[in-house]
């Protein structure tokens, strides 16, 4: 993608970039009161959603434009940058009016590319940087597609946001991280800006400083974090708010960490225990090597017995009793059972190859 690079347009190649502020827009005393105070805390970039789009049609869903009005008074009087969520042509249109400075385009609408066409669309042209949320559902290609939609229309201002995908409330985040999407992202588009978004992972307090600890680790290039003067009264999102002081504590408590090791001692430290991992690598592979000859040796029987490829009872016991293995060894159980269920399936795959017939033939054709 032909994008700037981040201290080009964010003014700053500083990290992490913050931009805080509410959810929502909600009167001109509350949106003045919180930019005073997050000024205070150092923020200059400012969040506030003038427009939400929300899942069930009773939530507030913004107060619409005459928020836009309020905005611009507070830059001049803070004289900081303001971030708002577009998802139509007519928010963009709204939006340049009013001098908003950045963009950002919401989950909900980064799935669907009929309506980022739209947005790419009103944005040709147009010198304004924009922000793309990760789709809600874990789908990168989607995420990098909306990208490339704005691209191609000449938007080179251009970062990503990772918030986080929905899940079946089966998770402690109102949205599973699911972190190697983002690193997926970082790894192909390293010149992009990513920033976390941990108020929307989250969904609760609690859990902001980790996950924004967690970003940082991972070397994300900033987070964006809803601040509210009043989280509790707050018209939406009000749980996963923080008051301005508080996200200056936060702020103070994040570790920030290097990219890469330029000290040649620290290098070649790291360097020798690389070379043990890779032979760990190497052992590691070998028997799962050996694990899969054996897992070909039952499919062989099953073939010639003409049993199930699928052994429920046995696979049970294989699933319960792996991780209770691995919690000896001080490894993680979820670990283990994801990593349980992949080689299942290769399991299931490579017998489902011996049923029919292929193994056989390719290795009677060697
Ligand atoms: O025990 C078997 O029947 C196997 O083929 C091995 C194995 C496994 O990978 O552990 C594979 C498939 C079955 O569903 C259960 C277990």
């Amino acid at each position: 993608m032909n994008t700037l690079q981040m201290n080009e347009w964010i003014g700053t190649a500083s990290k992490p970039i913050i931009i805080a502020g509410p959810c929502s827009v909600e009167t001109p005393e509350q949106l003045d009161q919180t930019v005073n105070y997050l000024v205070k805390e150092g923020i200059r970039i400012i969040r506030g959603g003038v427009w939400k789009p929300r899942t069930r049609p009773n939530s507030f869903e913004g107060v619409g434009e005459i928020a836009l009005p309020w905005i611009r008074e507070a830059k001049s009087k803070y004289g900081v940058q303001f971030a708002i969520e577009v998802a139509s042509p007519y928010h963009v249109e709204k939006a340049l009016e009013y001098g908003i400075d950045m963009l950002w385009i919401g989950a909900r609408s980064t799935v669907n590319p009929f309506t980022v066409q739209d947005l790419a669309d009103a944005l040709r042209g147009v010198d304004i940087p924009v922000w793309v949320k990760n789709p809600v559902n874990p789908d990168i290609a989607l995420w990098i597609g909306a990208l490339e939609r704005l691209n191609r229309a000449g938007v080179k201002k251009l970062g990503a946001i990772h918030r986080g995908f929905s899940n079946f409330n089966d998770s402690i985040y109102r949205n599973s991280p699911t972190w190697q999407i983002p690193l997926e992202f970082k790894t192909q588009f390293p010149e992009i800006p990513l920033l976390n978004d941990p108020s929307h992972i989250s969904g609760k307090r609690d859990l902001i400083l980790p996950v924004s600890q967690m970003a940082l680790d991972l070397n994300f290039d900033g987070l964006i974090i809803e601040s509210h003067i009043n989280p509790d009264q707050a018209w939406s999102d009000s749980a996963q708010q923080l008051i301005p002081a508080d996200l200056g504590k936060l702020i103070a408590q994040l570790q920030t960490r290097i990219a890469t090791v330029n000290n040649p001692l620290l290098e070649s430290q790291l360097e020798v225990i690389r070379e043990h991992i890779d032979e760990v690598d190497r052992e590691l592979l070998e028997v799962l090597g050996r694990r899969m000859k054996l897992v070909e040796k039952a499919g062989e029987y099953k073939k010639l017995n003409n049993v199930a490829i699928f052994q429920m009872e046995r696979w049970k016991k294989v699933f319960e009793t792996r991780p209770i293995w691995a919690s000896s060894l001080q490894i993680n159980q979820e670990f283990v059972k994801e990593l349980y269920k992949l080689i299942h399936t290769e399991s299931i795959k490579k017998q489902e190859e011996i049923m029919e017939g292929k193994l056989q033939e390719s290795i009677s054709r060697k």
